[in-house]
């Protein structure tokens, strides 16, 4: 696996390097000791998720655990293809308030390394797409926080409008730090 990092300290893109036969490939998807060499800090995983889309155009996010309850996540798309979006809301970061966005999806097997303290979202790109998610953290219920995808603080550039979003991702207030 390769490791591209990106405009946001300590977040990276994951491009998998195939190795192929005449069955087809198998690639490695994430490496502990790999990312521990990158400088990044961050625990085995402790638990995975997956989030189901049917609808192209949905958004869900943005989203951040509040400390101590942080998690380091690894996003991939198992299906289906997203845009998904990191913003950095660590005031001490040399990235904070800068947000990067990357296409990830099932045909390319790529993914992205967020650390804890980024909120993080997704718009589908196509219909069927499964997210999934592999945290460093238990879920903590209750300790979520969030920012509209559209917030000013931030400035997002999304390939299109959403045309589904739940009512608390767009009910959020202005970003605060
Ligand atoms: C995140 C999470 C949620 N849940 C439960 C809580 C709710 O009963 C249900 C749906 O949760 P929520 O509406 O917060 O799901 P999303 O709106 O997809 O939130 C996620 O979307 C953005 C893009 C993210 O990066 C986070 O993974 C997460 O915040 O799953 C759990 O049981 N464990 C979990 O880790």
């Amino acid at each position: 696996m390769i490791l591209k990092p990106t405009d946001i300290a300590g977040a990276f893109l994951i491009e998998v390097e195939p190795l192929g036969d005449e069955r087809g490939f198998f690639a490695r998807t994430f490496c502990l000791e790999t990312l521990r060499k990158a400088g990044v800090n961050t625990g085995p995983v402790r638990q995975t998720s997956i989030s189901v889309n049917p609808r192209r155009g949905t958004l869900r996010g943005m989203h951040w655990q509040v400390e101590p309850f942080g998690e380091n996540k690894l996003v991939r798309a198992s299906s289906g293809t997203i845009y998904d979006v990191i913003v950095d809301i660590r005031p001490t970061s040399s990235s904070f308030r800068r947000w990067f966005g990357a296409e990830l999806s099932a045909v390319r097997h790529n993914g992205l390394f967020i650390p804890r303290g980024c909120a993080h979202g997704f718009l589908t790109q196509s219909d069927d797409v499964t997210v999934e998610y592999a945290m460093d953290a238990d879920f903590a219920p209750g300790q979520g926080r969030g920012a509209r995808w559209n917030d000013p603080a931030f400035g997002i550039v999304w390939p299109f409008e959403p045309v589904l979003i739940g009512d608390r991702d767009r009910s959020y207030p202005d970003f605060a730090p």
